[in-house]
């Protein structure tokens, strides 16, 4: 059978960046999305957003949820200070296993814990497997109909700490209506929107950071 889109990325990693240098990665993999093949990546445009928004919080613990082919994985994982403690959830192992091979042609796979599953059964086991963790930094861009969820979750769990950012992906596009409302009516949290494009299109989409005030 044919190769899925998330093989044909990483190949496209594999032929044109050069091994153990992330940022040469993230081009490869604009490149191809934009003049070859779509992918949902947060792309160039918001990732210089996030990028900005990491060196800001400069993180110590980190959660990625959704991690699809890694490349915003690779985006935090190469601005995380050295030590820093990086978990990253992905559900659909064919992503995870396509993920793996790009975390690691990057050479960051010693920075970055993935593990596969689903974040609502995750979660909860963060604690159990990290030690008593709370996370600096959580970078949400997984199913937008879980963004509400999870926060809640991440809550209940005593995963945030006084000033912990949470940083949302595509609330515009395709869009998480419930939880602009959860996080910009909520007084325990101070919500900024950052305007920006869908990845490699002319589409508005953007970011909200929300900093959780415990
Ligand atoms: O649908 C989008 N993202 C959903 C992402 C989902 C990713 O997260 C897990 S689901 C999961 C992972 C962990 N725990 C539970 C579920 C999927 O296997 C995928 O790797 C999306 C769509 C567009 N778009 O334009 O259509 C643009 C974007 O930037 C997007 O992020
Ligand atoms: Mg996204």
């Amino acid at each position: 059978t044919g190769s899925t889109r998330a093989e044909r990325l990483l190949k496209a990693v594999q032929k044109n960046a050069r091994r153990g240098d992330p940022q040469s990665v993230i081009s490869a993999i604009d490149h191809y999305c934009r003049h070859s093949e779509w992918a949902m990546n947060v792309g160039d445009e918001k990732g210089s957003i996030l990028d900005s928004v990491l060196s800001e919080v400069s993180p110590s613990c980190a959660l990625e949820l959704g991690t699809y082919c890694g490349y915003s994985t690779v985006r935090i994982a190469r601005l995380l200070p050295p030590g820093a403690t990086f978990v990253t959830v992905e559900f659909n192992p064919k992503y995870a296993k396509v993920a793996r091979q790009v975390i690691e042609f990057a050479g960051l796979q010693d920075k970055v814990k993935l593990i596969e599953g689903a974040s609502g059964d995750l979660i909860p086991k963060m604690k159990e497997l990290f030690g008593n963790v709370t996370f600096d930094f959580v970078f949400l861009d997984h199913w937008k109909d879980r963004y509400v969820l999870d926060t809640k979750l991440l809550e209940d769990c005593g995963l945030l700490r006084k000033g912990s950012v949470l940083l949302a992906d595509n609330v515009i596009c395709p869009g998480t209506p419930e939880y602009l409302a959860y996080v910009r009516n909520n007084p325990r949290y101070k919500s900024t929107y950052y305007k920006s494009h869908l990845e490699y299109t002319k589409v508005e989409d953007g970011l909200e950071k929300s900093v959780f005030m415990g």
